[in-house]
Order: C-alpha cells, then sequence, then structure tokens
C-alpha cells in the first residue's frame, strides 16, 4: 500500500494515564495513514484504552501532542471530534431513546443533511438486521443489539478515522460478517480505521500494520512482515507472533 506523507492521525511522544505521579503510557509515538487499518495490540491492561482515551480527547497528555488532519483538540475542538466516529467496547446508550432517535443524534451531531442520513441509516439498518428494532427503546435491546447501534452510528456518519474498541465479541457471527465488509468498503473509500481486539485471527486478514502495546510502552510496530522479523519467526501468525513477543517483554 502506498501511504500518504501526511498522516491522519498522529501520536508523538505521548506520555499520558490517569494519574501525573503514575503515567500508564510511555512516549508513544505513532501514525495512522488515510485509507489503512491499523491494529492495537496487547494483553490486559497495556494500555489500548487509555490510548484511546487520548486520542478522543476524553483524556489530556501530561506531555506529548497527538494531531488529527494536522490538529489538535485544543486547536478546533468540533473539527477535530468530526474527523472521527468511535465505537466503544461496551455500548452507551440513552434508555429512553430509540434505535432510530439514536442514529438521528448521531447525525445532528456531525451535521450530516437530512437526505443522506435517511438513506444511509435505512441501509445500515438493513445490513445490522435491525430494521425491525428500528423503534425499540435501546433499554430493550440485546447487549449484541446495543452495539450494532454504536456501529450503525459510527457509520452513519462517515469519518476520516474510525476508533473501534474490540467490537466482535458481543456480535453474532452475521453481525461481525457486515462489520467486516463495511470496514474493508469504507478503507477502500479513503478512510483510517484504528481497531483494538483480542481477536487477532480476524485482525490479521483485515490489518495493514499493528501496534503492541506492553506495559503502556509500543514495543512492536509494523506490517506482519516486519512483527514476524522481530519475532524471528518468518511464517508465524500474528497469534503465535504476539505470543512469544509479549512473554518475551513480559521477562524482560
Ligand atoms: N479509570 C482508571 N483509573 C485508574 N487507572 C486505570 C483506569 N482505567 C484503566 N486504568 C489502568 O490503566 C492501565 C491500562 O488500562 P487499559 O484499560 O488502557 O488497558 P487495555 O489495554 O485497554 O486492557 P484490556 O485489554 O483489558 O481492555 C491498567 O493498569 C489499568 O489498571
Amino acid at each position: 500500500m502506498q501511504l500518504q506523507s501526511k498522516p491522519l492521525l498522529e501520536v508523538e511522544r505521548l506520555t499520558g494515564g490517569y494519574s501525573r505521579q503514575r503515567p500508564v503510557l510511555h512516549q508513544l509515538n505513532f501514525s495512522v495513514h488515510a485509507g489503512e487499518m491499523v491494529g492495537l495490540i496487547g494483553l490486559n491492561g497495556a494500555g489500548k484504552s487509555t490510548t484511546i482515551k487520548h486520542i478522543l480527547g476524553l483524556m489530556q497528555p501530561h506531555t506529548g501532542e497527538i494531531r488529527l488532519k494536522g490538529r489538535t483538540i485544543q486547536d478546533d475542538p468540533t473539527a477535530y471530534r468530526r474527523t472521527y466516529a468511535y465505537v466503544p467496547e461496551s455500548p452507551l446508550l440513552y434508555e429512553e431513546l430509540t434505535v432510530q432517535e439514536h442514529i438521528e443524534l448521531a447525525a445532528m451531531a456531525y451535521g450530516m443533511q437530512r437526505e443522506h442520513y435517511e438513506s444511509r441509516s435505512a441501509a445500515l439498518l438493513e445490513e445490522f438486521q435491525m430494521s425491525a428494532y428500528a423503534n425499540r427503546l435501546s433499554a430493550h435491546l440485546s447487549k449484541g443489539m446495543k452495539q450494532k447501534v454504536m456501529i450503525m452510528s459510527a457509520f452513519l456518519v462517515r469519518p476520516e478515522l474510525y476508533i473501534i474498541d474490540e467490537p466482535f465479541l458481543g456480535l453474532d457471527p452475521l453481525g461481525i460478517r457486515s462489520l467486516l465488509e463495511l470496514m474493508v468498503k469504507v478503507k477502500e473509500s479513503g478512510a483510517a480505521i484504528l481497531i483494538s481486539s483480542h481477536i487477532l485471527t480476524t485482525i490479521e486478514k483485515y490489518g495493514d500494520r499493528y501496534f503492541l502495546l506492553q506495559k503502556g510502552k509500543l514495543t512492536a510496530t509494523g506490517d506482519m512482515e516486519a512483527l514476524r522479523a522481530q519475532a524471528g519467526m518468518p511464517e508465524a501468525s500474528l497469534d503465535d507472533v504476539f505470543c512469544s513477543l509479549v512473554t518475551r517483554g513480559e521477562q524482560s
């Protein structure tokens, strides 16, 4: 893949976390380009969600800088936030709103025109087998259905960057397939995807590059070939490379 010269997302020397006395992330440097899917991988507690919270602008870096399309969240908070859509690990919905109302809310937050929103939302509801539930209150949805609402809201607004945190666990097989197909489609149309997941066999099939986080530090980055080379395992799967690299990291 030909990478554009200017990355969409730039994370520079990011040190951050929940208290300045005990940072969780240490001097992270990475970038994500338009048209690529990057997998953020690491053991439980490695710092994946904390990294994502910093990128979303929910947490302030202790030191370092995060830029989306060249600007920080301080430069222009609205423009910064409209560049990405976020699918959280656990669905966060307003219990008293319906599926359709949630999707509408996302459209409004991103300033979408009504005609775009209506046709796209109908297509997404169909794709995720949710048309029959469009008017159901979110309080009455199953866990996977709630997750589908978050996914549909993100894909509705067609952002330049999708930030997706562990999406595969609550979804049924058809939902997973729909999500993966959509991810391929938006990537082909030039969007970037930063996805965090422990389901490495799936990530390996779709990812262009991977960032391996260990105890808040980036210990490996690159495509499968680069990771295999670092692990000294020329034919290995991402799963095997991951296990080998993290075991060495935990012992060091
Ligand atoms: N709200 C919080 N307050 C204080 N420390 C936290 C908080 N959330 C997470 N941490 C700590 O930050 C570190 C990184 O956690 P994080 O949630 O980023 O890991 P993760 O890689 O996303 O893990 P998982 O794969 O389990 O989701 C852990 O040591 C965790 O205990």
